[in-house]
C-alpha cells in the first residue's frame, strides 16, 4: 500500500531528545503527526500489566501493533520510541537514530532523576551503540540514518534535514523507496563503527534497562531468561539471607538445603572446592557454596574452619594480647559435575571482643569491625562491609563479565 506521507521512527536512548524531535518535526510539516508509544501503551492499555522487578509495563506487541495499524498505513507518522525492531518493515520508511555525547546525556538523565545504576546502564548503552545496532539490524541499511542530538542547533538542523527529505514520493513501494541521505551529507555525524565486532556483544539486560517505563514482551522475556541465577547449596539460612539481600535482583537466588561433608584439608581453599565439588555432583547441575573461616592472628590463622561457640572462641585468646583476627569468606561456583571449581574469596579484619548484640548469627556478636561488633550492625550495615560481601562483589563482577563475552 502506497502513503503520500512516509513514516519515520525516531529511536535512542532515553534522554537523546526523541520526543522533541518529534514535536517539532509534527508541527513544522503538515500531515506529520507525533505519534508517542510510551503513551499509546497506556492510553489504549496495549500492555499485560507491570513487571515489578523491572518496573515497566510489559507491552502487548501484537496489541500495540493492532492499535496503531491503521494510523500508521495512511502514513504521516512520526514513531517515537526506544526499541524499533518490532515496527514490520513495510511501514516504516526512515529510521532516525539519535546520538548524544555522554557528558550531555549524563546531565540530562541526572535531571531526570534517574537512580544511579539505571543512568549508567543507559550511558553504558548509548557508549556501546544498543538502539543504532538495533535499527541496522532490523531495517535495510540506506534507511537508517544516525543523527548527533546535542544541542538545540543540533535538533534544528536534523528537523531541517528530516523536512528536506519528506516531499519526495509515494511511500511505501518497496525496501528503500524513501531513501534520505547522500552518505556525504552527514560524514561528520557518522561514528566508525567498523570494529564494532570486537566490541563485546552489548547484553539484552542492558537493552532492557536502558528502556524507561514500557518494554516490549519480547525483550522482557529474554530479560527473564538470561537473567542469571545461581542455585546456592548452604545449610545455613542466615547465609542464605545474607546472599539473597546482597545478590538479588541482578542474581536470582535459590537454594537447596543439603548438609555436606567437609573434608579437613590443607587450606580453606581446598575445602571449599571439595564442598562444590561434592554439590555439583549431589544435584548434577551448577552450584554455589560457601565456608566461612575466622582467623585469629595470634593463633597464626587457628581456628579457621574449626569454628565453636563464640564462649569457646574468646577463650581460644583468652592469654593473648593479640585480639585481631580475619572473616574469611570463600565461594566456590561450579557449571556443573566435571566442572573445575571457580574461587571469590572476600576478608574482613576485625578484632575478637566480649561478645555485644543479639547472637543472632554464629559469632557476630564477638567480631567488632571498625567500633561495632557484626551483631550491633542492622543487616544493611553488615552487607556493606562484610567478608561475604566483598566474596560475592567479585562473584558478581565475574557473572558480569560472562554476559557480555
Ligand atoms: O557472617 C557470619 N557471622 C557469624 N557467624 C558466621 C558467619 N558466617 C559463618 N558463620 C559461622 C557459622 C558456622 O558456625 C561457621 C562457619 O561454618 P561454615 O561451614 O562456613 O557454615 P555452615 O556449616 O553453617 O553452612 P554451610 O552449609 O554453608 O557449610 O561460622
Ligand atoms: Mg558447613
Amino acid at each position: 500500500m502506497s502513503r503520500s506521507l512516509p513514516n519515520i521512527i525516531i529511536t535512542g536512548t532515553p534522554g537523546v531528545g526523541k520526543t522533541l524531535h518529534c514535536e517539532l518535526l509534527a508541527e513544522r510539516v503538515p500531515g506529520m503527526k507525533h505519534l508517542s508509544v510510551n503513551d499509546v501503551v497506556k492510553e489504549k492499555e496495549c500492555h499485560e500489566g507491570y513487571d515489578e522487578e523491572f518496573q515497566s509495563w510489559i507491552v502487548d506487541e501484537d496489541k500495540l501493533l493492532d492499535t496503531i495499524e491503521e494510523q500508521v498505513k495512511a502514513g504521516g507518522c512520526i514513531i517515537d520510541w526506544h526499541a524499533c525492531d518490532l515496527f514490520p518493515k513495510s511501514w516504516i520508511d526512515l529510521v532516525v537514530v539519535l546520538r548524544v555525547d555522554h557528558t550531555t546525556l549524563y546531565d540530562r538523565l541526572k535531571a531526570r532523576n534517574y537512580p544511579e545504576n539505571k543512568l549508567q546502564e543507559n550511558l553504558d548503552s548509548e557508549i556501546m551503540e544498543v538502539l543504532l545496532q538495533e535499527a541496522r539490524d532490523s531495517y535495510d541499511e540506506e534507511i537508517v540514518v544516525e543523527l548527533q542530538s546535542n544541542d538545540t542547533e543540533d535538533m534544528e538542523s536534523n528537523v531541517d534535514r528530516i523536512e528536506a527529505w519528506i516531499p519526495q514520493r509515494n511511500y511505501g513501494e518497496g525496501p528503500g523507496s524513501g531513501r534520505i541521505v547522500k552518505e556525504d551529507d552527514y560524514s561528520d555525524n557518522k561514528i566508525d563503527i567498523s570494529n564494532n565486532e570486537q566490541n563485546p556483544k552489548p547484553s539484552l539486560w542492558r537493552v532492557l534497562n536502558v528502556i524507561s517505563n514500557t518494554v516490549p514482551r519480547k525483550a522482557l522475556k529474554m530479560a527473564h531468561d538470561i537473567r542469571q541465577q545461581v542455585n546456592f547449596i548452604t545449610g545455613n539460612k542466615n547465609k542464605l539471607t545474607e546472599v539473597k539481600a546482597i545478590l538479588e535482583p541482578a542474581i536470582q537466588v535459590d537454594s537447596r538445603a543439603l548438609d555436606l561433608i567437609e573434608v579437613q584439608a590443607a587450606t580453606m581453599e581446598e575445602v571449599t572446592i571439595d564442598k562444590c565439588r561434592r554439590a555439583a555432583d549431589l544435584v548434577m547441575g551448577p552450584v554455589l557454596v560457601e565456608d566461612t573461616c575466622l582467623c585469629f592472628d595470634a593463633l597464626n590463622d587457628l581456628p579457621g574452619p574449626y569454628i565453636l561457640g563464640h564462649d569457646g572462641l574468646n577463650k581460644l585468646l583468652a592469654g593473648h594480647e593479640d585480639k585481631s583476627a580475619k572473616a574469611v569468606c570463600t565461594f566456590a561456583y561450579s557449571a556443573g559435575p566435571g566442572h573445575e571449581p571457580i574461587l571469590f574469596q572476600g576478608i574482613t579484619e576485625g578484632k575478637i571482643v566480649p561478645a555485644r548484640g543479639p547472637a543472632n548469627f554464629g559469632w557476630d556478636p564477638i567480631f567488632e569491625y571498625e567500633g561495632k561488633t557484626y551483631a550491633e550492625m542492622t543487616k544493611e550495615e553488615k552487607n556493606k562491609i562484610s567478608h561475604r560481601f566483598k566474596a560475592l562483589q567479585k562473584l558478581q563482577a565475574w557473572f558480569k563479565l560472562q554476559l557480555t563475552t
